[in-house]
This record gives structure tokens, C-alpha cells and sequence, in this order.
């Protein structure tokens, strides 16, 4: 039960993120007990990273002063040794993201990419076809690609789709189940990012505490299975169960 640990600590996740899951983002921190913060001002952003527990970096609807925040903010958070995630979200769509994608992963000491297949395909250079924020279309060994991605950046990588796979580079785990009605929910990748830097603040043992965020983060969408109006509701309604300890 990860999401229990992340309630039991209550971690700072500074988030820099995209205006279109930023409230879901928030809420579904608030829902597992951790503090969302989002400030993504050049003024504020290394002070900001410097007092939090965990830095959540997410090129959703980039712009140029929202990089400065980033690279800002991820240095602060690099040397206070505080654990940065990725979300790459939609790094094959256009060249203005794959570069700032490679800008932060080459600047940054980053300890998590999460992303989807095709965000993977773009960061690994595999030729992929790229359709906006979602997946697209392509063929890769998402096994092979992750761990190479992983052993060239030093960091953990988490791809996820209808199975989700974590890696360190050595060791590597699949998550099946959850239901595919939340990819009908914007955010659901976003704000498992924002978990995910929530759940590295409060860990002994990464990898496997963050097998067990994803295992949790299937279980509330094959919980909160409904109509997608309810089924919103429905699985911010799961976070909070499950963080508080039940089944
Ligand atoms: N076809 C699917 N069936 C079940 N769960 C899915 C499916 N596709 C994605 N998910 C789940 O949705 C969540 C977000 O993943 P994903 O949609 O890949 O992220 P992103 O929004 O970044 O593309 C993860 O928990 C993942 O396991
Ligand atoms: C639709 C959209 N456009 C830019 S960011 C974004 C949200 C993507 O969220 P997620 O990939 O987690 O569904």
C-alpha cells in the first residue's frame, strides 16, 4: 500500500505543470494527504524546489518562461538532493518539446521519467508516429527501450499504458489490470507523475514502492469504473481510500 505511506508523511510536491491538469493535479495530492504547491514564476521557482519534498516537472502547454522555471527549479532541487519526476508529455509532437525534453534530461540530474510509449519512443530517437499528448503509433521493445533510456540517464523510468512497466536499468517489473476508462480522463498520466513525486519523497525503497503506486493507482481505476462523469469523481474517491489504508 503506497499511497498509505505517502499519508502517513505528507510530503511538499512543488509542482510545474500544464494549466490543464494542474486542479486535477492539486486535488488528487490533497486526496492521498500530500501538499500540492504549483508556482511556476522564474522569481519563485528555486526557492520554491529548495523547500519542497519532491519536484514534479511536466512540459504539458510549455512556454519559453516556463523552461527558465524549470531548469531554475530543478538545479535548486538538484543540489539539496531533492527528487525530481519527469512527465515528458508529448515529447514526439513537436520539435520545440522533444528539444526541451533533452535540454532538462542533459541539464538535470532527474531520479524518475514517467511517461507513455510514445513519449519513450521520442526520447529513445525511435522513429514513432506521434499524435499530440496521447501514445500514437509505432513499434518498440517498450522492455529493452525503457532500461536503455534508464541506464543512459541514470534514473528510474515508468512507461505506462494498458500495462505499465518500471525499470532501474537492471531490475524490471509489469503491472497489469486497471481499466481502460481512465484514459477517457485527462490528467490520469499527469497526475501520476505528481504522485509519483509525492511517493519518492516518502520511500525507503523506490523501485519497489513505486511498483506499488502503480499497482494502487490500477486499483482506484478498476474501483471507480462508472460513466466518465462519475467515474472522475469516482477515482478521486478511490486515492483517498486507499490511502487511508483500505482495500
Ligand atoms: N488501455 C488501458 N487499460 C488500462 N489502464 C490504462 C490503459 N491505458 C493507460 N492506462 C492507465 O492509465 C494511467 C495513465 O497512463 P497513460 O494513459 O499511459 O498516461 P498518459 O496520460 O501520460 O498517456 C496509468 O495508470 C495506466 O496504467
Ligand atoms: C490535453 C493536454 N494538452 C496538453 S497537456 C494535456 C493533458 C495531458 O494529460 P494526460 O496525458 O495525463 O492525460
Amino acid at each position: 500500500m503506497s499511497l498509505q505511506k505517502i499519508n502517513l508523511q505528507k510530503p511538499l510536491v512543488h509542482c510545474i505543470t500544464n494549466y490543464v491538469v494542474a486542479n486535477f493535479t492539486a486535488n488528487g495530492l490533497l486526496a492521498i494527504g500530500a501538499s500540492p504547491v504549483m508556482a511556476d514564476a522564474v522569481k519563485e521557482a528555486a526557492e520554491m524546489a529548495s523547500k519542497s519534498n519532491a519536484l514534479l516537472l511536466n512540459i504539458g502547454t510549455l512556454n519559453e518562461q516556463t523552461i527558465k522555471s524549470m531548469l531554475l527549479a530543478g538545479n535548486s532541487a538538484n543540489v539539496k538532493n531533492i527528487p525530481i519526476v519527469f512527465d515528458p508529455v508529448g515529447a514526439g509532437a513537436t520539435n520545440f518539446r522533444l528539444e526541451t525534453t533533452m535540454e532538462i534530461l542533459q541539464q538535470l540530474k532527474i531520479n524518475l521519467i514517467r511517461c507513455n510509449v510514445g513519449e519513450l519512443a521520442a526520447i529513445a530517437g525511435v522513429t514513432w508516429q506521434a499524435k499530440g499528448v496521447d501514445s500514437g503509433v509505432g513499434e518498440l521493445d517498450v522492455a529493452e527501450t525503457a532500461m536503455h533510456v534508464a541506464n543512459k540517464y541514470n534514473c528510474l523510468v515508468i512507461v505506462t499504458g494498458k500495462q505499465d512497466v518500471i525499470t532501474d536499468g537492471i531490475r524490471i517489473e509489469w503491472i497489469v489490470g486497471g481499466h481502460e476508462k481512465v484514459t477517457k480522463m485527462t490528467g490520469s498520466g499527469c497526475l501520476l507523475s505528481a504522485l509519483c513525486a509525492a511517493e519518492l519523497a516518502s520511500c525507503e525503497n523506490a523501485f519497489e514502492d513505486l511498483a506499488n503506486l502503480l499497482r494502487d493507482y490500477k486499483q482506484a481505476s478498476s474501483n471507480a469504473y462508472s460513466t466518465i462523469g462519475t467515474f472522475h469523481m469516482n477515482f478521486l474517491n478511490q486515492l483517498e481510500y486507499l490511502a487511508e489504508g483500505h482495500q
